[in-house]
């Protein structure tokens, strides 16, 4: 039978929370976290379990110093425990003006701090290890002017009588279980690392989690305190991720050995299923075509703890079922199938559901939706503005096209893509696809066409980084771009609706001007042109993106970039 040591008596927070852990182990009570720790490394017990957070008292200070001498067991889950502190005392009239002792543990003073200055302040804290032993004197003496804080469970085992419930709300305990073997990766996971003593070094502290935030790990605790004897910093971090999760790796290894620079100043205590504090409506996704981007999205979802599941044109489930099991149903198909998808499962949704777009249009789907869908079922539309390639969301844009039925499932999906870095930006259907056809549609018609005339003329392709400009090079960048992913993406994008048509049509009418004006030899005319451009584009634009064009130049002009 499993055996966990744990902090007393029976019926204590700490006795519960093991019990919620296992309720078939044995448990091993002890009096202090510290004995706690010698019973589990002399080998009586299989696990200890020991309090590191309270909502109230913050965090609970001897932990950092057991963790950090944690040389045999690993940290590898966690209880979280509601605490519902009680007052007894031995008769049922007790007058809390009259009270003269408290009887109580000092964790759980601290945490009743308010109500005892509230409503005892004359009274004398007795704080005890031994609560078990307290009680019994307590009981054997009788003296009339003494009252006992703990659990209600305590109250009741020692026969009190209880005068009071729930002196301190909002009280929630984090307790950590240690054990000798390493915890299993869930995919819903944290890691805690706590750091050697450190030497000084400006900006350690930064570059540190920078190694993490450039990876997109999430940093859920940090924590620092000064080594007693050396008085060097010592750092506690809890981070999203497994130990065995490759950027997790990386970053912690980057970090003993790039950053702080010494071998072994990083201890992994343990890795364990993520600690949900927060509270979260949506359980589940159902994708709706199952391309690159579903699957880099449903990789990201179920890293967050959310089920997902995805329906492609071959698989068995068939969208009508996937439908009425999940919360939140994503349209994510080429564009020009969108619109017919959404006019077919939009209807099938029931109210407390939503759809979520993901698609590069805006207007034509999100009508669709608008229109297809019961009143109570949430629409919103998103596109992100990176390919499945991308590594992570961390600084990139994503355009969101809220509707007046976008409710707080939606504002969940935002919340995610918030917490993982990306640039989110609220647009209309019309500012979205007029923003599109700037960013995407006319770029990727220049490109394309630009491919298409150097082929016509039989240029070869060997001369072109011969013969560029810092400037021409540009052009010929997204022409590479376009034509190294997959073309039905692009092909896609041009033949997109909406508002964005008109920046096509527009430049066309103006390339022909411009050419028909070249063809004549309207020197003056084109200058004149390029004049009022630079008039109507705001000059700290212009001076911004030279300066961007510049790093670029000076990047591309680097030996490494230079092309072959
Ligand atoms: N690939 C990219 O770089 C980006 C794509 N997006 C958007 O994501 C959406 C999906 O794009 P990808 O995943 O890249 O496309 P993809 O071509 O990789 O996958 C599309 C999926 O839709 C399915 N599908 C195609 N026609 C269908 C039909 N008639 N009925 C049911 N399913 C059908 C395909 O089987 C495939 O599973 C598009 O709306 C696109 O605008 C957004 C940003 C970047
Ligand atoms: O990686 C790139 O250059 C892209 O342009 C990726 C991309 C492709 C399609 C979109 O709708 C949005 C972004």
């Amino acid at each position: 039978m499993t055996v966990i040591a744990t902090l007393g008596p029976k019926g204590s927070d700490g006795y519960q929370a093991a019990a919620q852990y296992n309720r078939h182990a044995e448990l091993a009570l002890f009096n202090s976290i510290a004995d706690v720790m010698d019973g589990f490394r002399s080998g009586q017990a299989d696990l200890a379990m020991i309090p590191v957070y309270n909502t109230r008292e913050g965090e609970v200070r001897e932990y950092f110093r057991i963790l950090e001498s944690l040389d045999q067991g690993y940290w590898l889950d966690n209880v979280v425990l509601p605490i519902n502190l009680s007052l007894g005392a031995l008769s049922t009239d007790q007058r809390l003006d009259r009270v003269r002792v408290i009887i109580g543990r000092s964790t759980v003073f601290r945490q009743c701090e308010e109500y005892i200055a509230a409503n005892m302040p004359q009274a004398t804290l007795v704080s005890v290890r031994d609560l078990e032993q307290a009680l019994a004197e307590l009981l054997q003496d009788r003296p009339d002017d003494h009252v006992v804080i703990d659990t209600e469970q305590i109250i009741n085992r020692f026969g009190l009588n209880l005068l009071d419930r729930e002196l301190a709300p909002y009280n929630r305990t984090r307790f950590a279980v240690i054990g000798s073997q390493p915890g299993r990766q869930t995919g819903y996971d944290a890691t805690s690392i706590i750091t050697r003593p450190l030497a000084d070094r400006v900006g350690l502290l930064v570059d540190i989690l920078n190694e993490f935030t450039k990876r997109g790990i999430n940093i859920l605790d940090l924590r620092s305190e000064n080594d007693i004897k050396t008085q060097k910093l010592q750092i506690y971090l809890e981070v999203e991720g497994h130990r065995l999760n490759p950027l997790l790796k990386e970053a912690l290894d980057q970090v003993e050995h790039q950053v702080i620079q010494v071998a072994q100043s990083l201890k992994i205590l343990g890795s364990f299923p993520r600690v949900d504090m927060r509270i979260k409506r949506i359980r589940s996704f159902g994708f709706i075509g199952s391309g690159a981007m579903t699957v880099w999205f449903a990789d990201k979802l179920q890293g967050e703890g959310y089920a997902t599941v995805i329906c492609g044109r071959s698989s068995t489930l068939r969208p009508e079922e996937m439908i009425a099991q999940v919360d939140v149903v994503v349209i994510c198909v080429p564009i020009s199938v969108t619109t017919n998808l959404v006019q077919r499962y939009g209807p099938l949704l029931r109210d407390g559901q939503a759809l979520i777009l993901l698609a590069g249009e805006s207007e034509t789907p999100l009508r669709s939706a608008l229109e297809a869908t019961a009143e109570g079922v949430e629409v919103m539309l998103v596109h992100n503005l990176w390919g499945p390639q991308a590594l992570t969301m961390k600084d990139k844009n994503v355009v969101v096209v809220r509707t007046r039925k976008s409710g707080s499932l939606c504002s969940e999906f935002e919340s995610f893509m918030y917490k993982y870095g990306a640039e989110i930006h609220l647009d209309t259907p019309e500012k979205h696809d007029l923003m599109m056809g700037v960013s995407q549609k006319l770029p990727t018609a220049i490109s394309v066409a630009l491919a298409m005339t150097l082929a016509e003329h039989g240029i070869d392709y060997g001369d072109i980084d011969s013969h560029s400009t810092l400037t021409s090079l540009y052009g010929v960048l997204a022409l590479a771009r376009v034509h190294s992913q997959h073309p039905r993406t692009y092909a896609e994008i041009m033949a997109t609706s909406g508002e964005g048509k008109k920046i096509v049509a527009g430049f066309l009418d103006h390339l022909q001007r411009i050419s028909a004006l070249a063809e004549q030899r309207q020197i003056d005319q084109l200058a004149e042109i390029i004049t009022e451009n630079i008039r109507a584009i705001p000059s700290h634009f212009l001076k911004s993106k030279m300066r961007q064009a510049q790093a670029v130049d000076a990047v591309l002009s680097d030996i490494g970039f230079k092309g072959d």
